[in-house]
């Protein structure tokens, strides 16, 4: 589904993913693991660049609009669906039909809440629900999240991850979770300082082996993927 070869993306003068190489293929349910500043969000919207007409991104950043409501942020996710027509009249009046589908998507998450509420008004975890809802409302075979959970608590945290996998064909998510999330993936990616330092499947891994990645030493590459 996708193929990176030897990619080096950098900042400025600041190198953050060095000659890395990667195949993903579609079906695959990957996540990606590393300290912080090692380049999973980099990675991630270099992936969501190459994969963008067929997935649907959760980023770190958002991009929710504290002015509109919580029903108007969901249904961003559905612009490219419809018509510029439909969009504007349904901006200034809501269709029932989308309305009900918002309402029922955040239900799923847990985020009861009033559609009508506007985004500045809701606390950390309910915003990151909103971005995951509107990531939904994509309806993409693939998702790509960079810590889509990270403002939840762990047993929301694990729901929501299973309906994300449940629900999508491929997916690639970078995890706060060095442990527990990671068995319902099959291949663990791991970066150190911009560099793949693990790509392993799931019936390798071990606490070892993460505890091995997360060590100060400077590790070669462990794969077996
Ligand atoms: N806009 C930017 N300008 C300059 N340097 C950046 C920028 N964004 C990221 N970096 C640097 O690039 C490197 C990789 O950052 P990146 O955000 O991809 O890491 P990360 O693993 O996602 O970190 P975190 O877990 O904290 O989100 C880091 O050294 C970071 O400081």
């Amino acid at each position: 589904m996708v193929n990176i070869d030897n990619l080096t993306l950098k900042y400025a003068d600041k190198l953050a993913i060095r000659q890395l190489s990667l195949s993903i293929a579609s079906g695959e349910k990957v996540a990606i693991i590393g300290p912080s500043g090692s380049g999973k969000s980099t990675l991630l919207s270099h992936l969501y660049l190459l994969l963008k007409e067929s997935a649907a991104f959760c980023s770190q950043k958002q991009g929710l609009v504290d002015g509109l409501s919580t029903y108007h942020n969901v249904y961003m996710g559905a612009l490219s669906r419809h018509h510029w027509s439909y969009n504007l009249i349904n901006l200034i009046a809501p269709f029932s039909t989308p309305l009900a589908e918002v309402e029922a998507l955040c239900h799923q998450l847990s985020l009861d809440v009033p559609m009508s509420k506007v985004l500045s008004k809701l606390s950390g975890g309910q915003r990151q629900r909103v971005a995951l809802a509107r990531a939904l409302y994509q309806q993409q075979a693939t998702f790509i999240g960079d810590e889509p959970f990270s403002a939840l608590d762990p047993l929301m945290a694990e729901q929501l991850l299973t309906m994300v996998l449940a629900g999508h064909s491929t997916c690639i998510i970078a995890l706060h979770d060095k442990s527990e999330a990671l068995r319902h993936f099959d291949r663990i990616l791991g970066l150190r300082d911009g560099k793949l330092c693990l790509d392993i499947t799931q019936d390798a891994l071990t606490p070892e082996v993460i505890d091995n990645f997360y060590s100060p030493e400077i590790l070669p590459l462990v794969s077996n993927a």
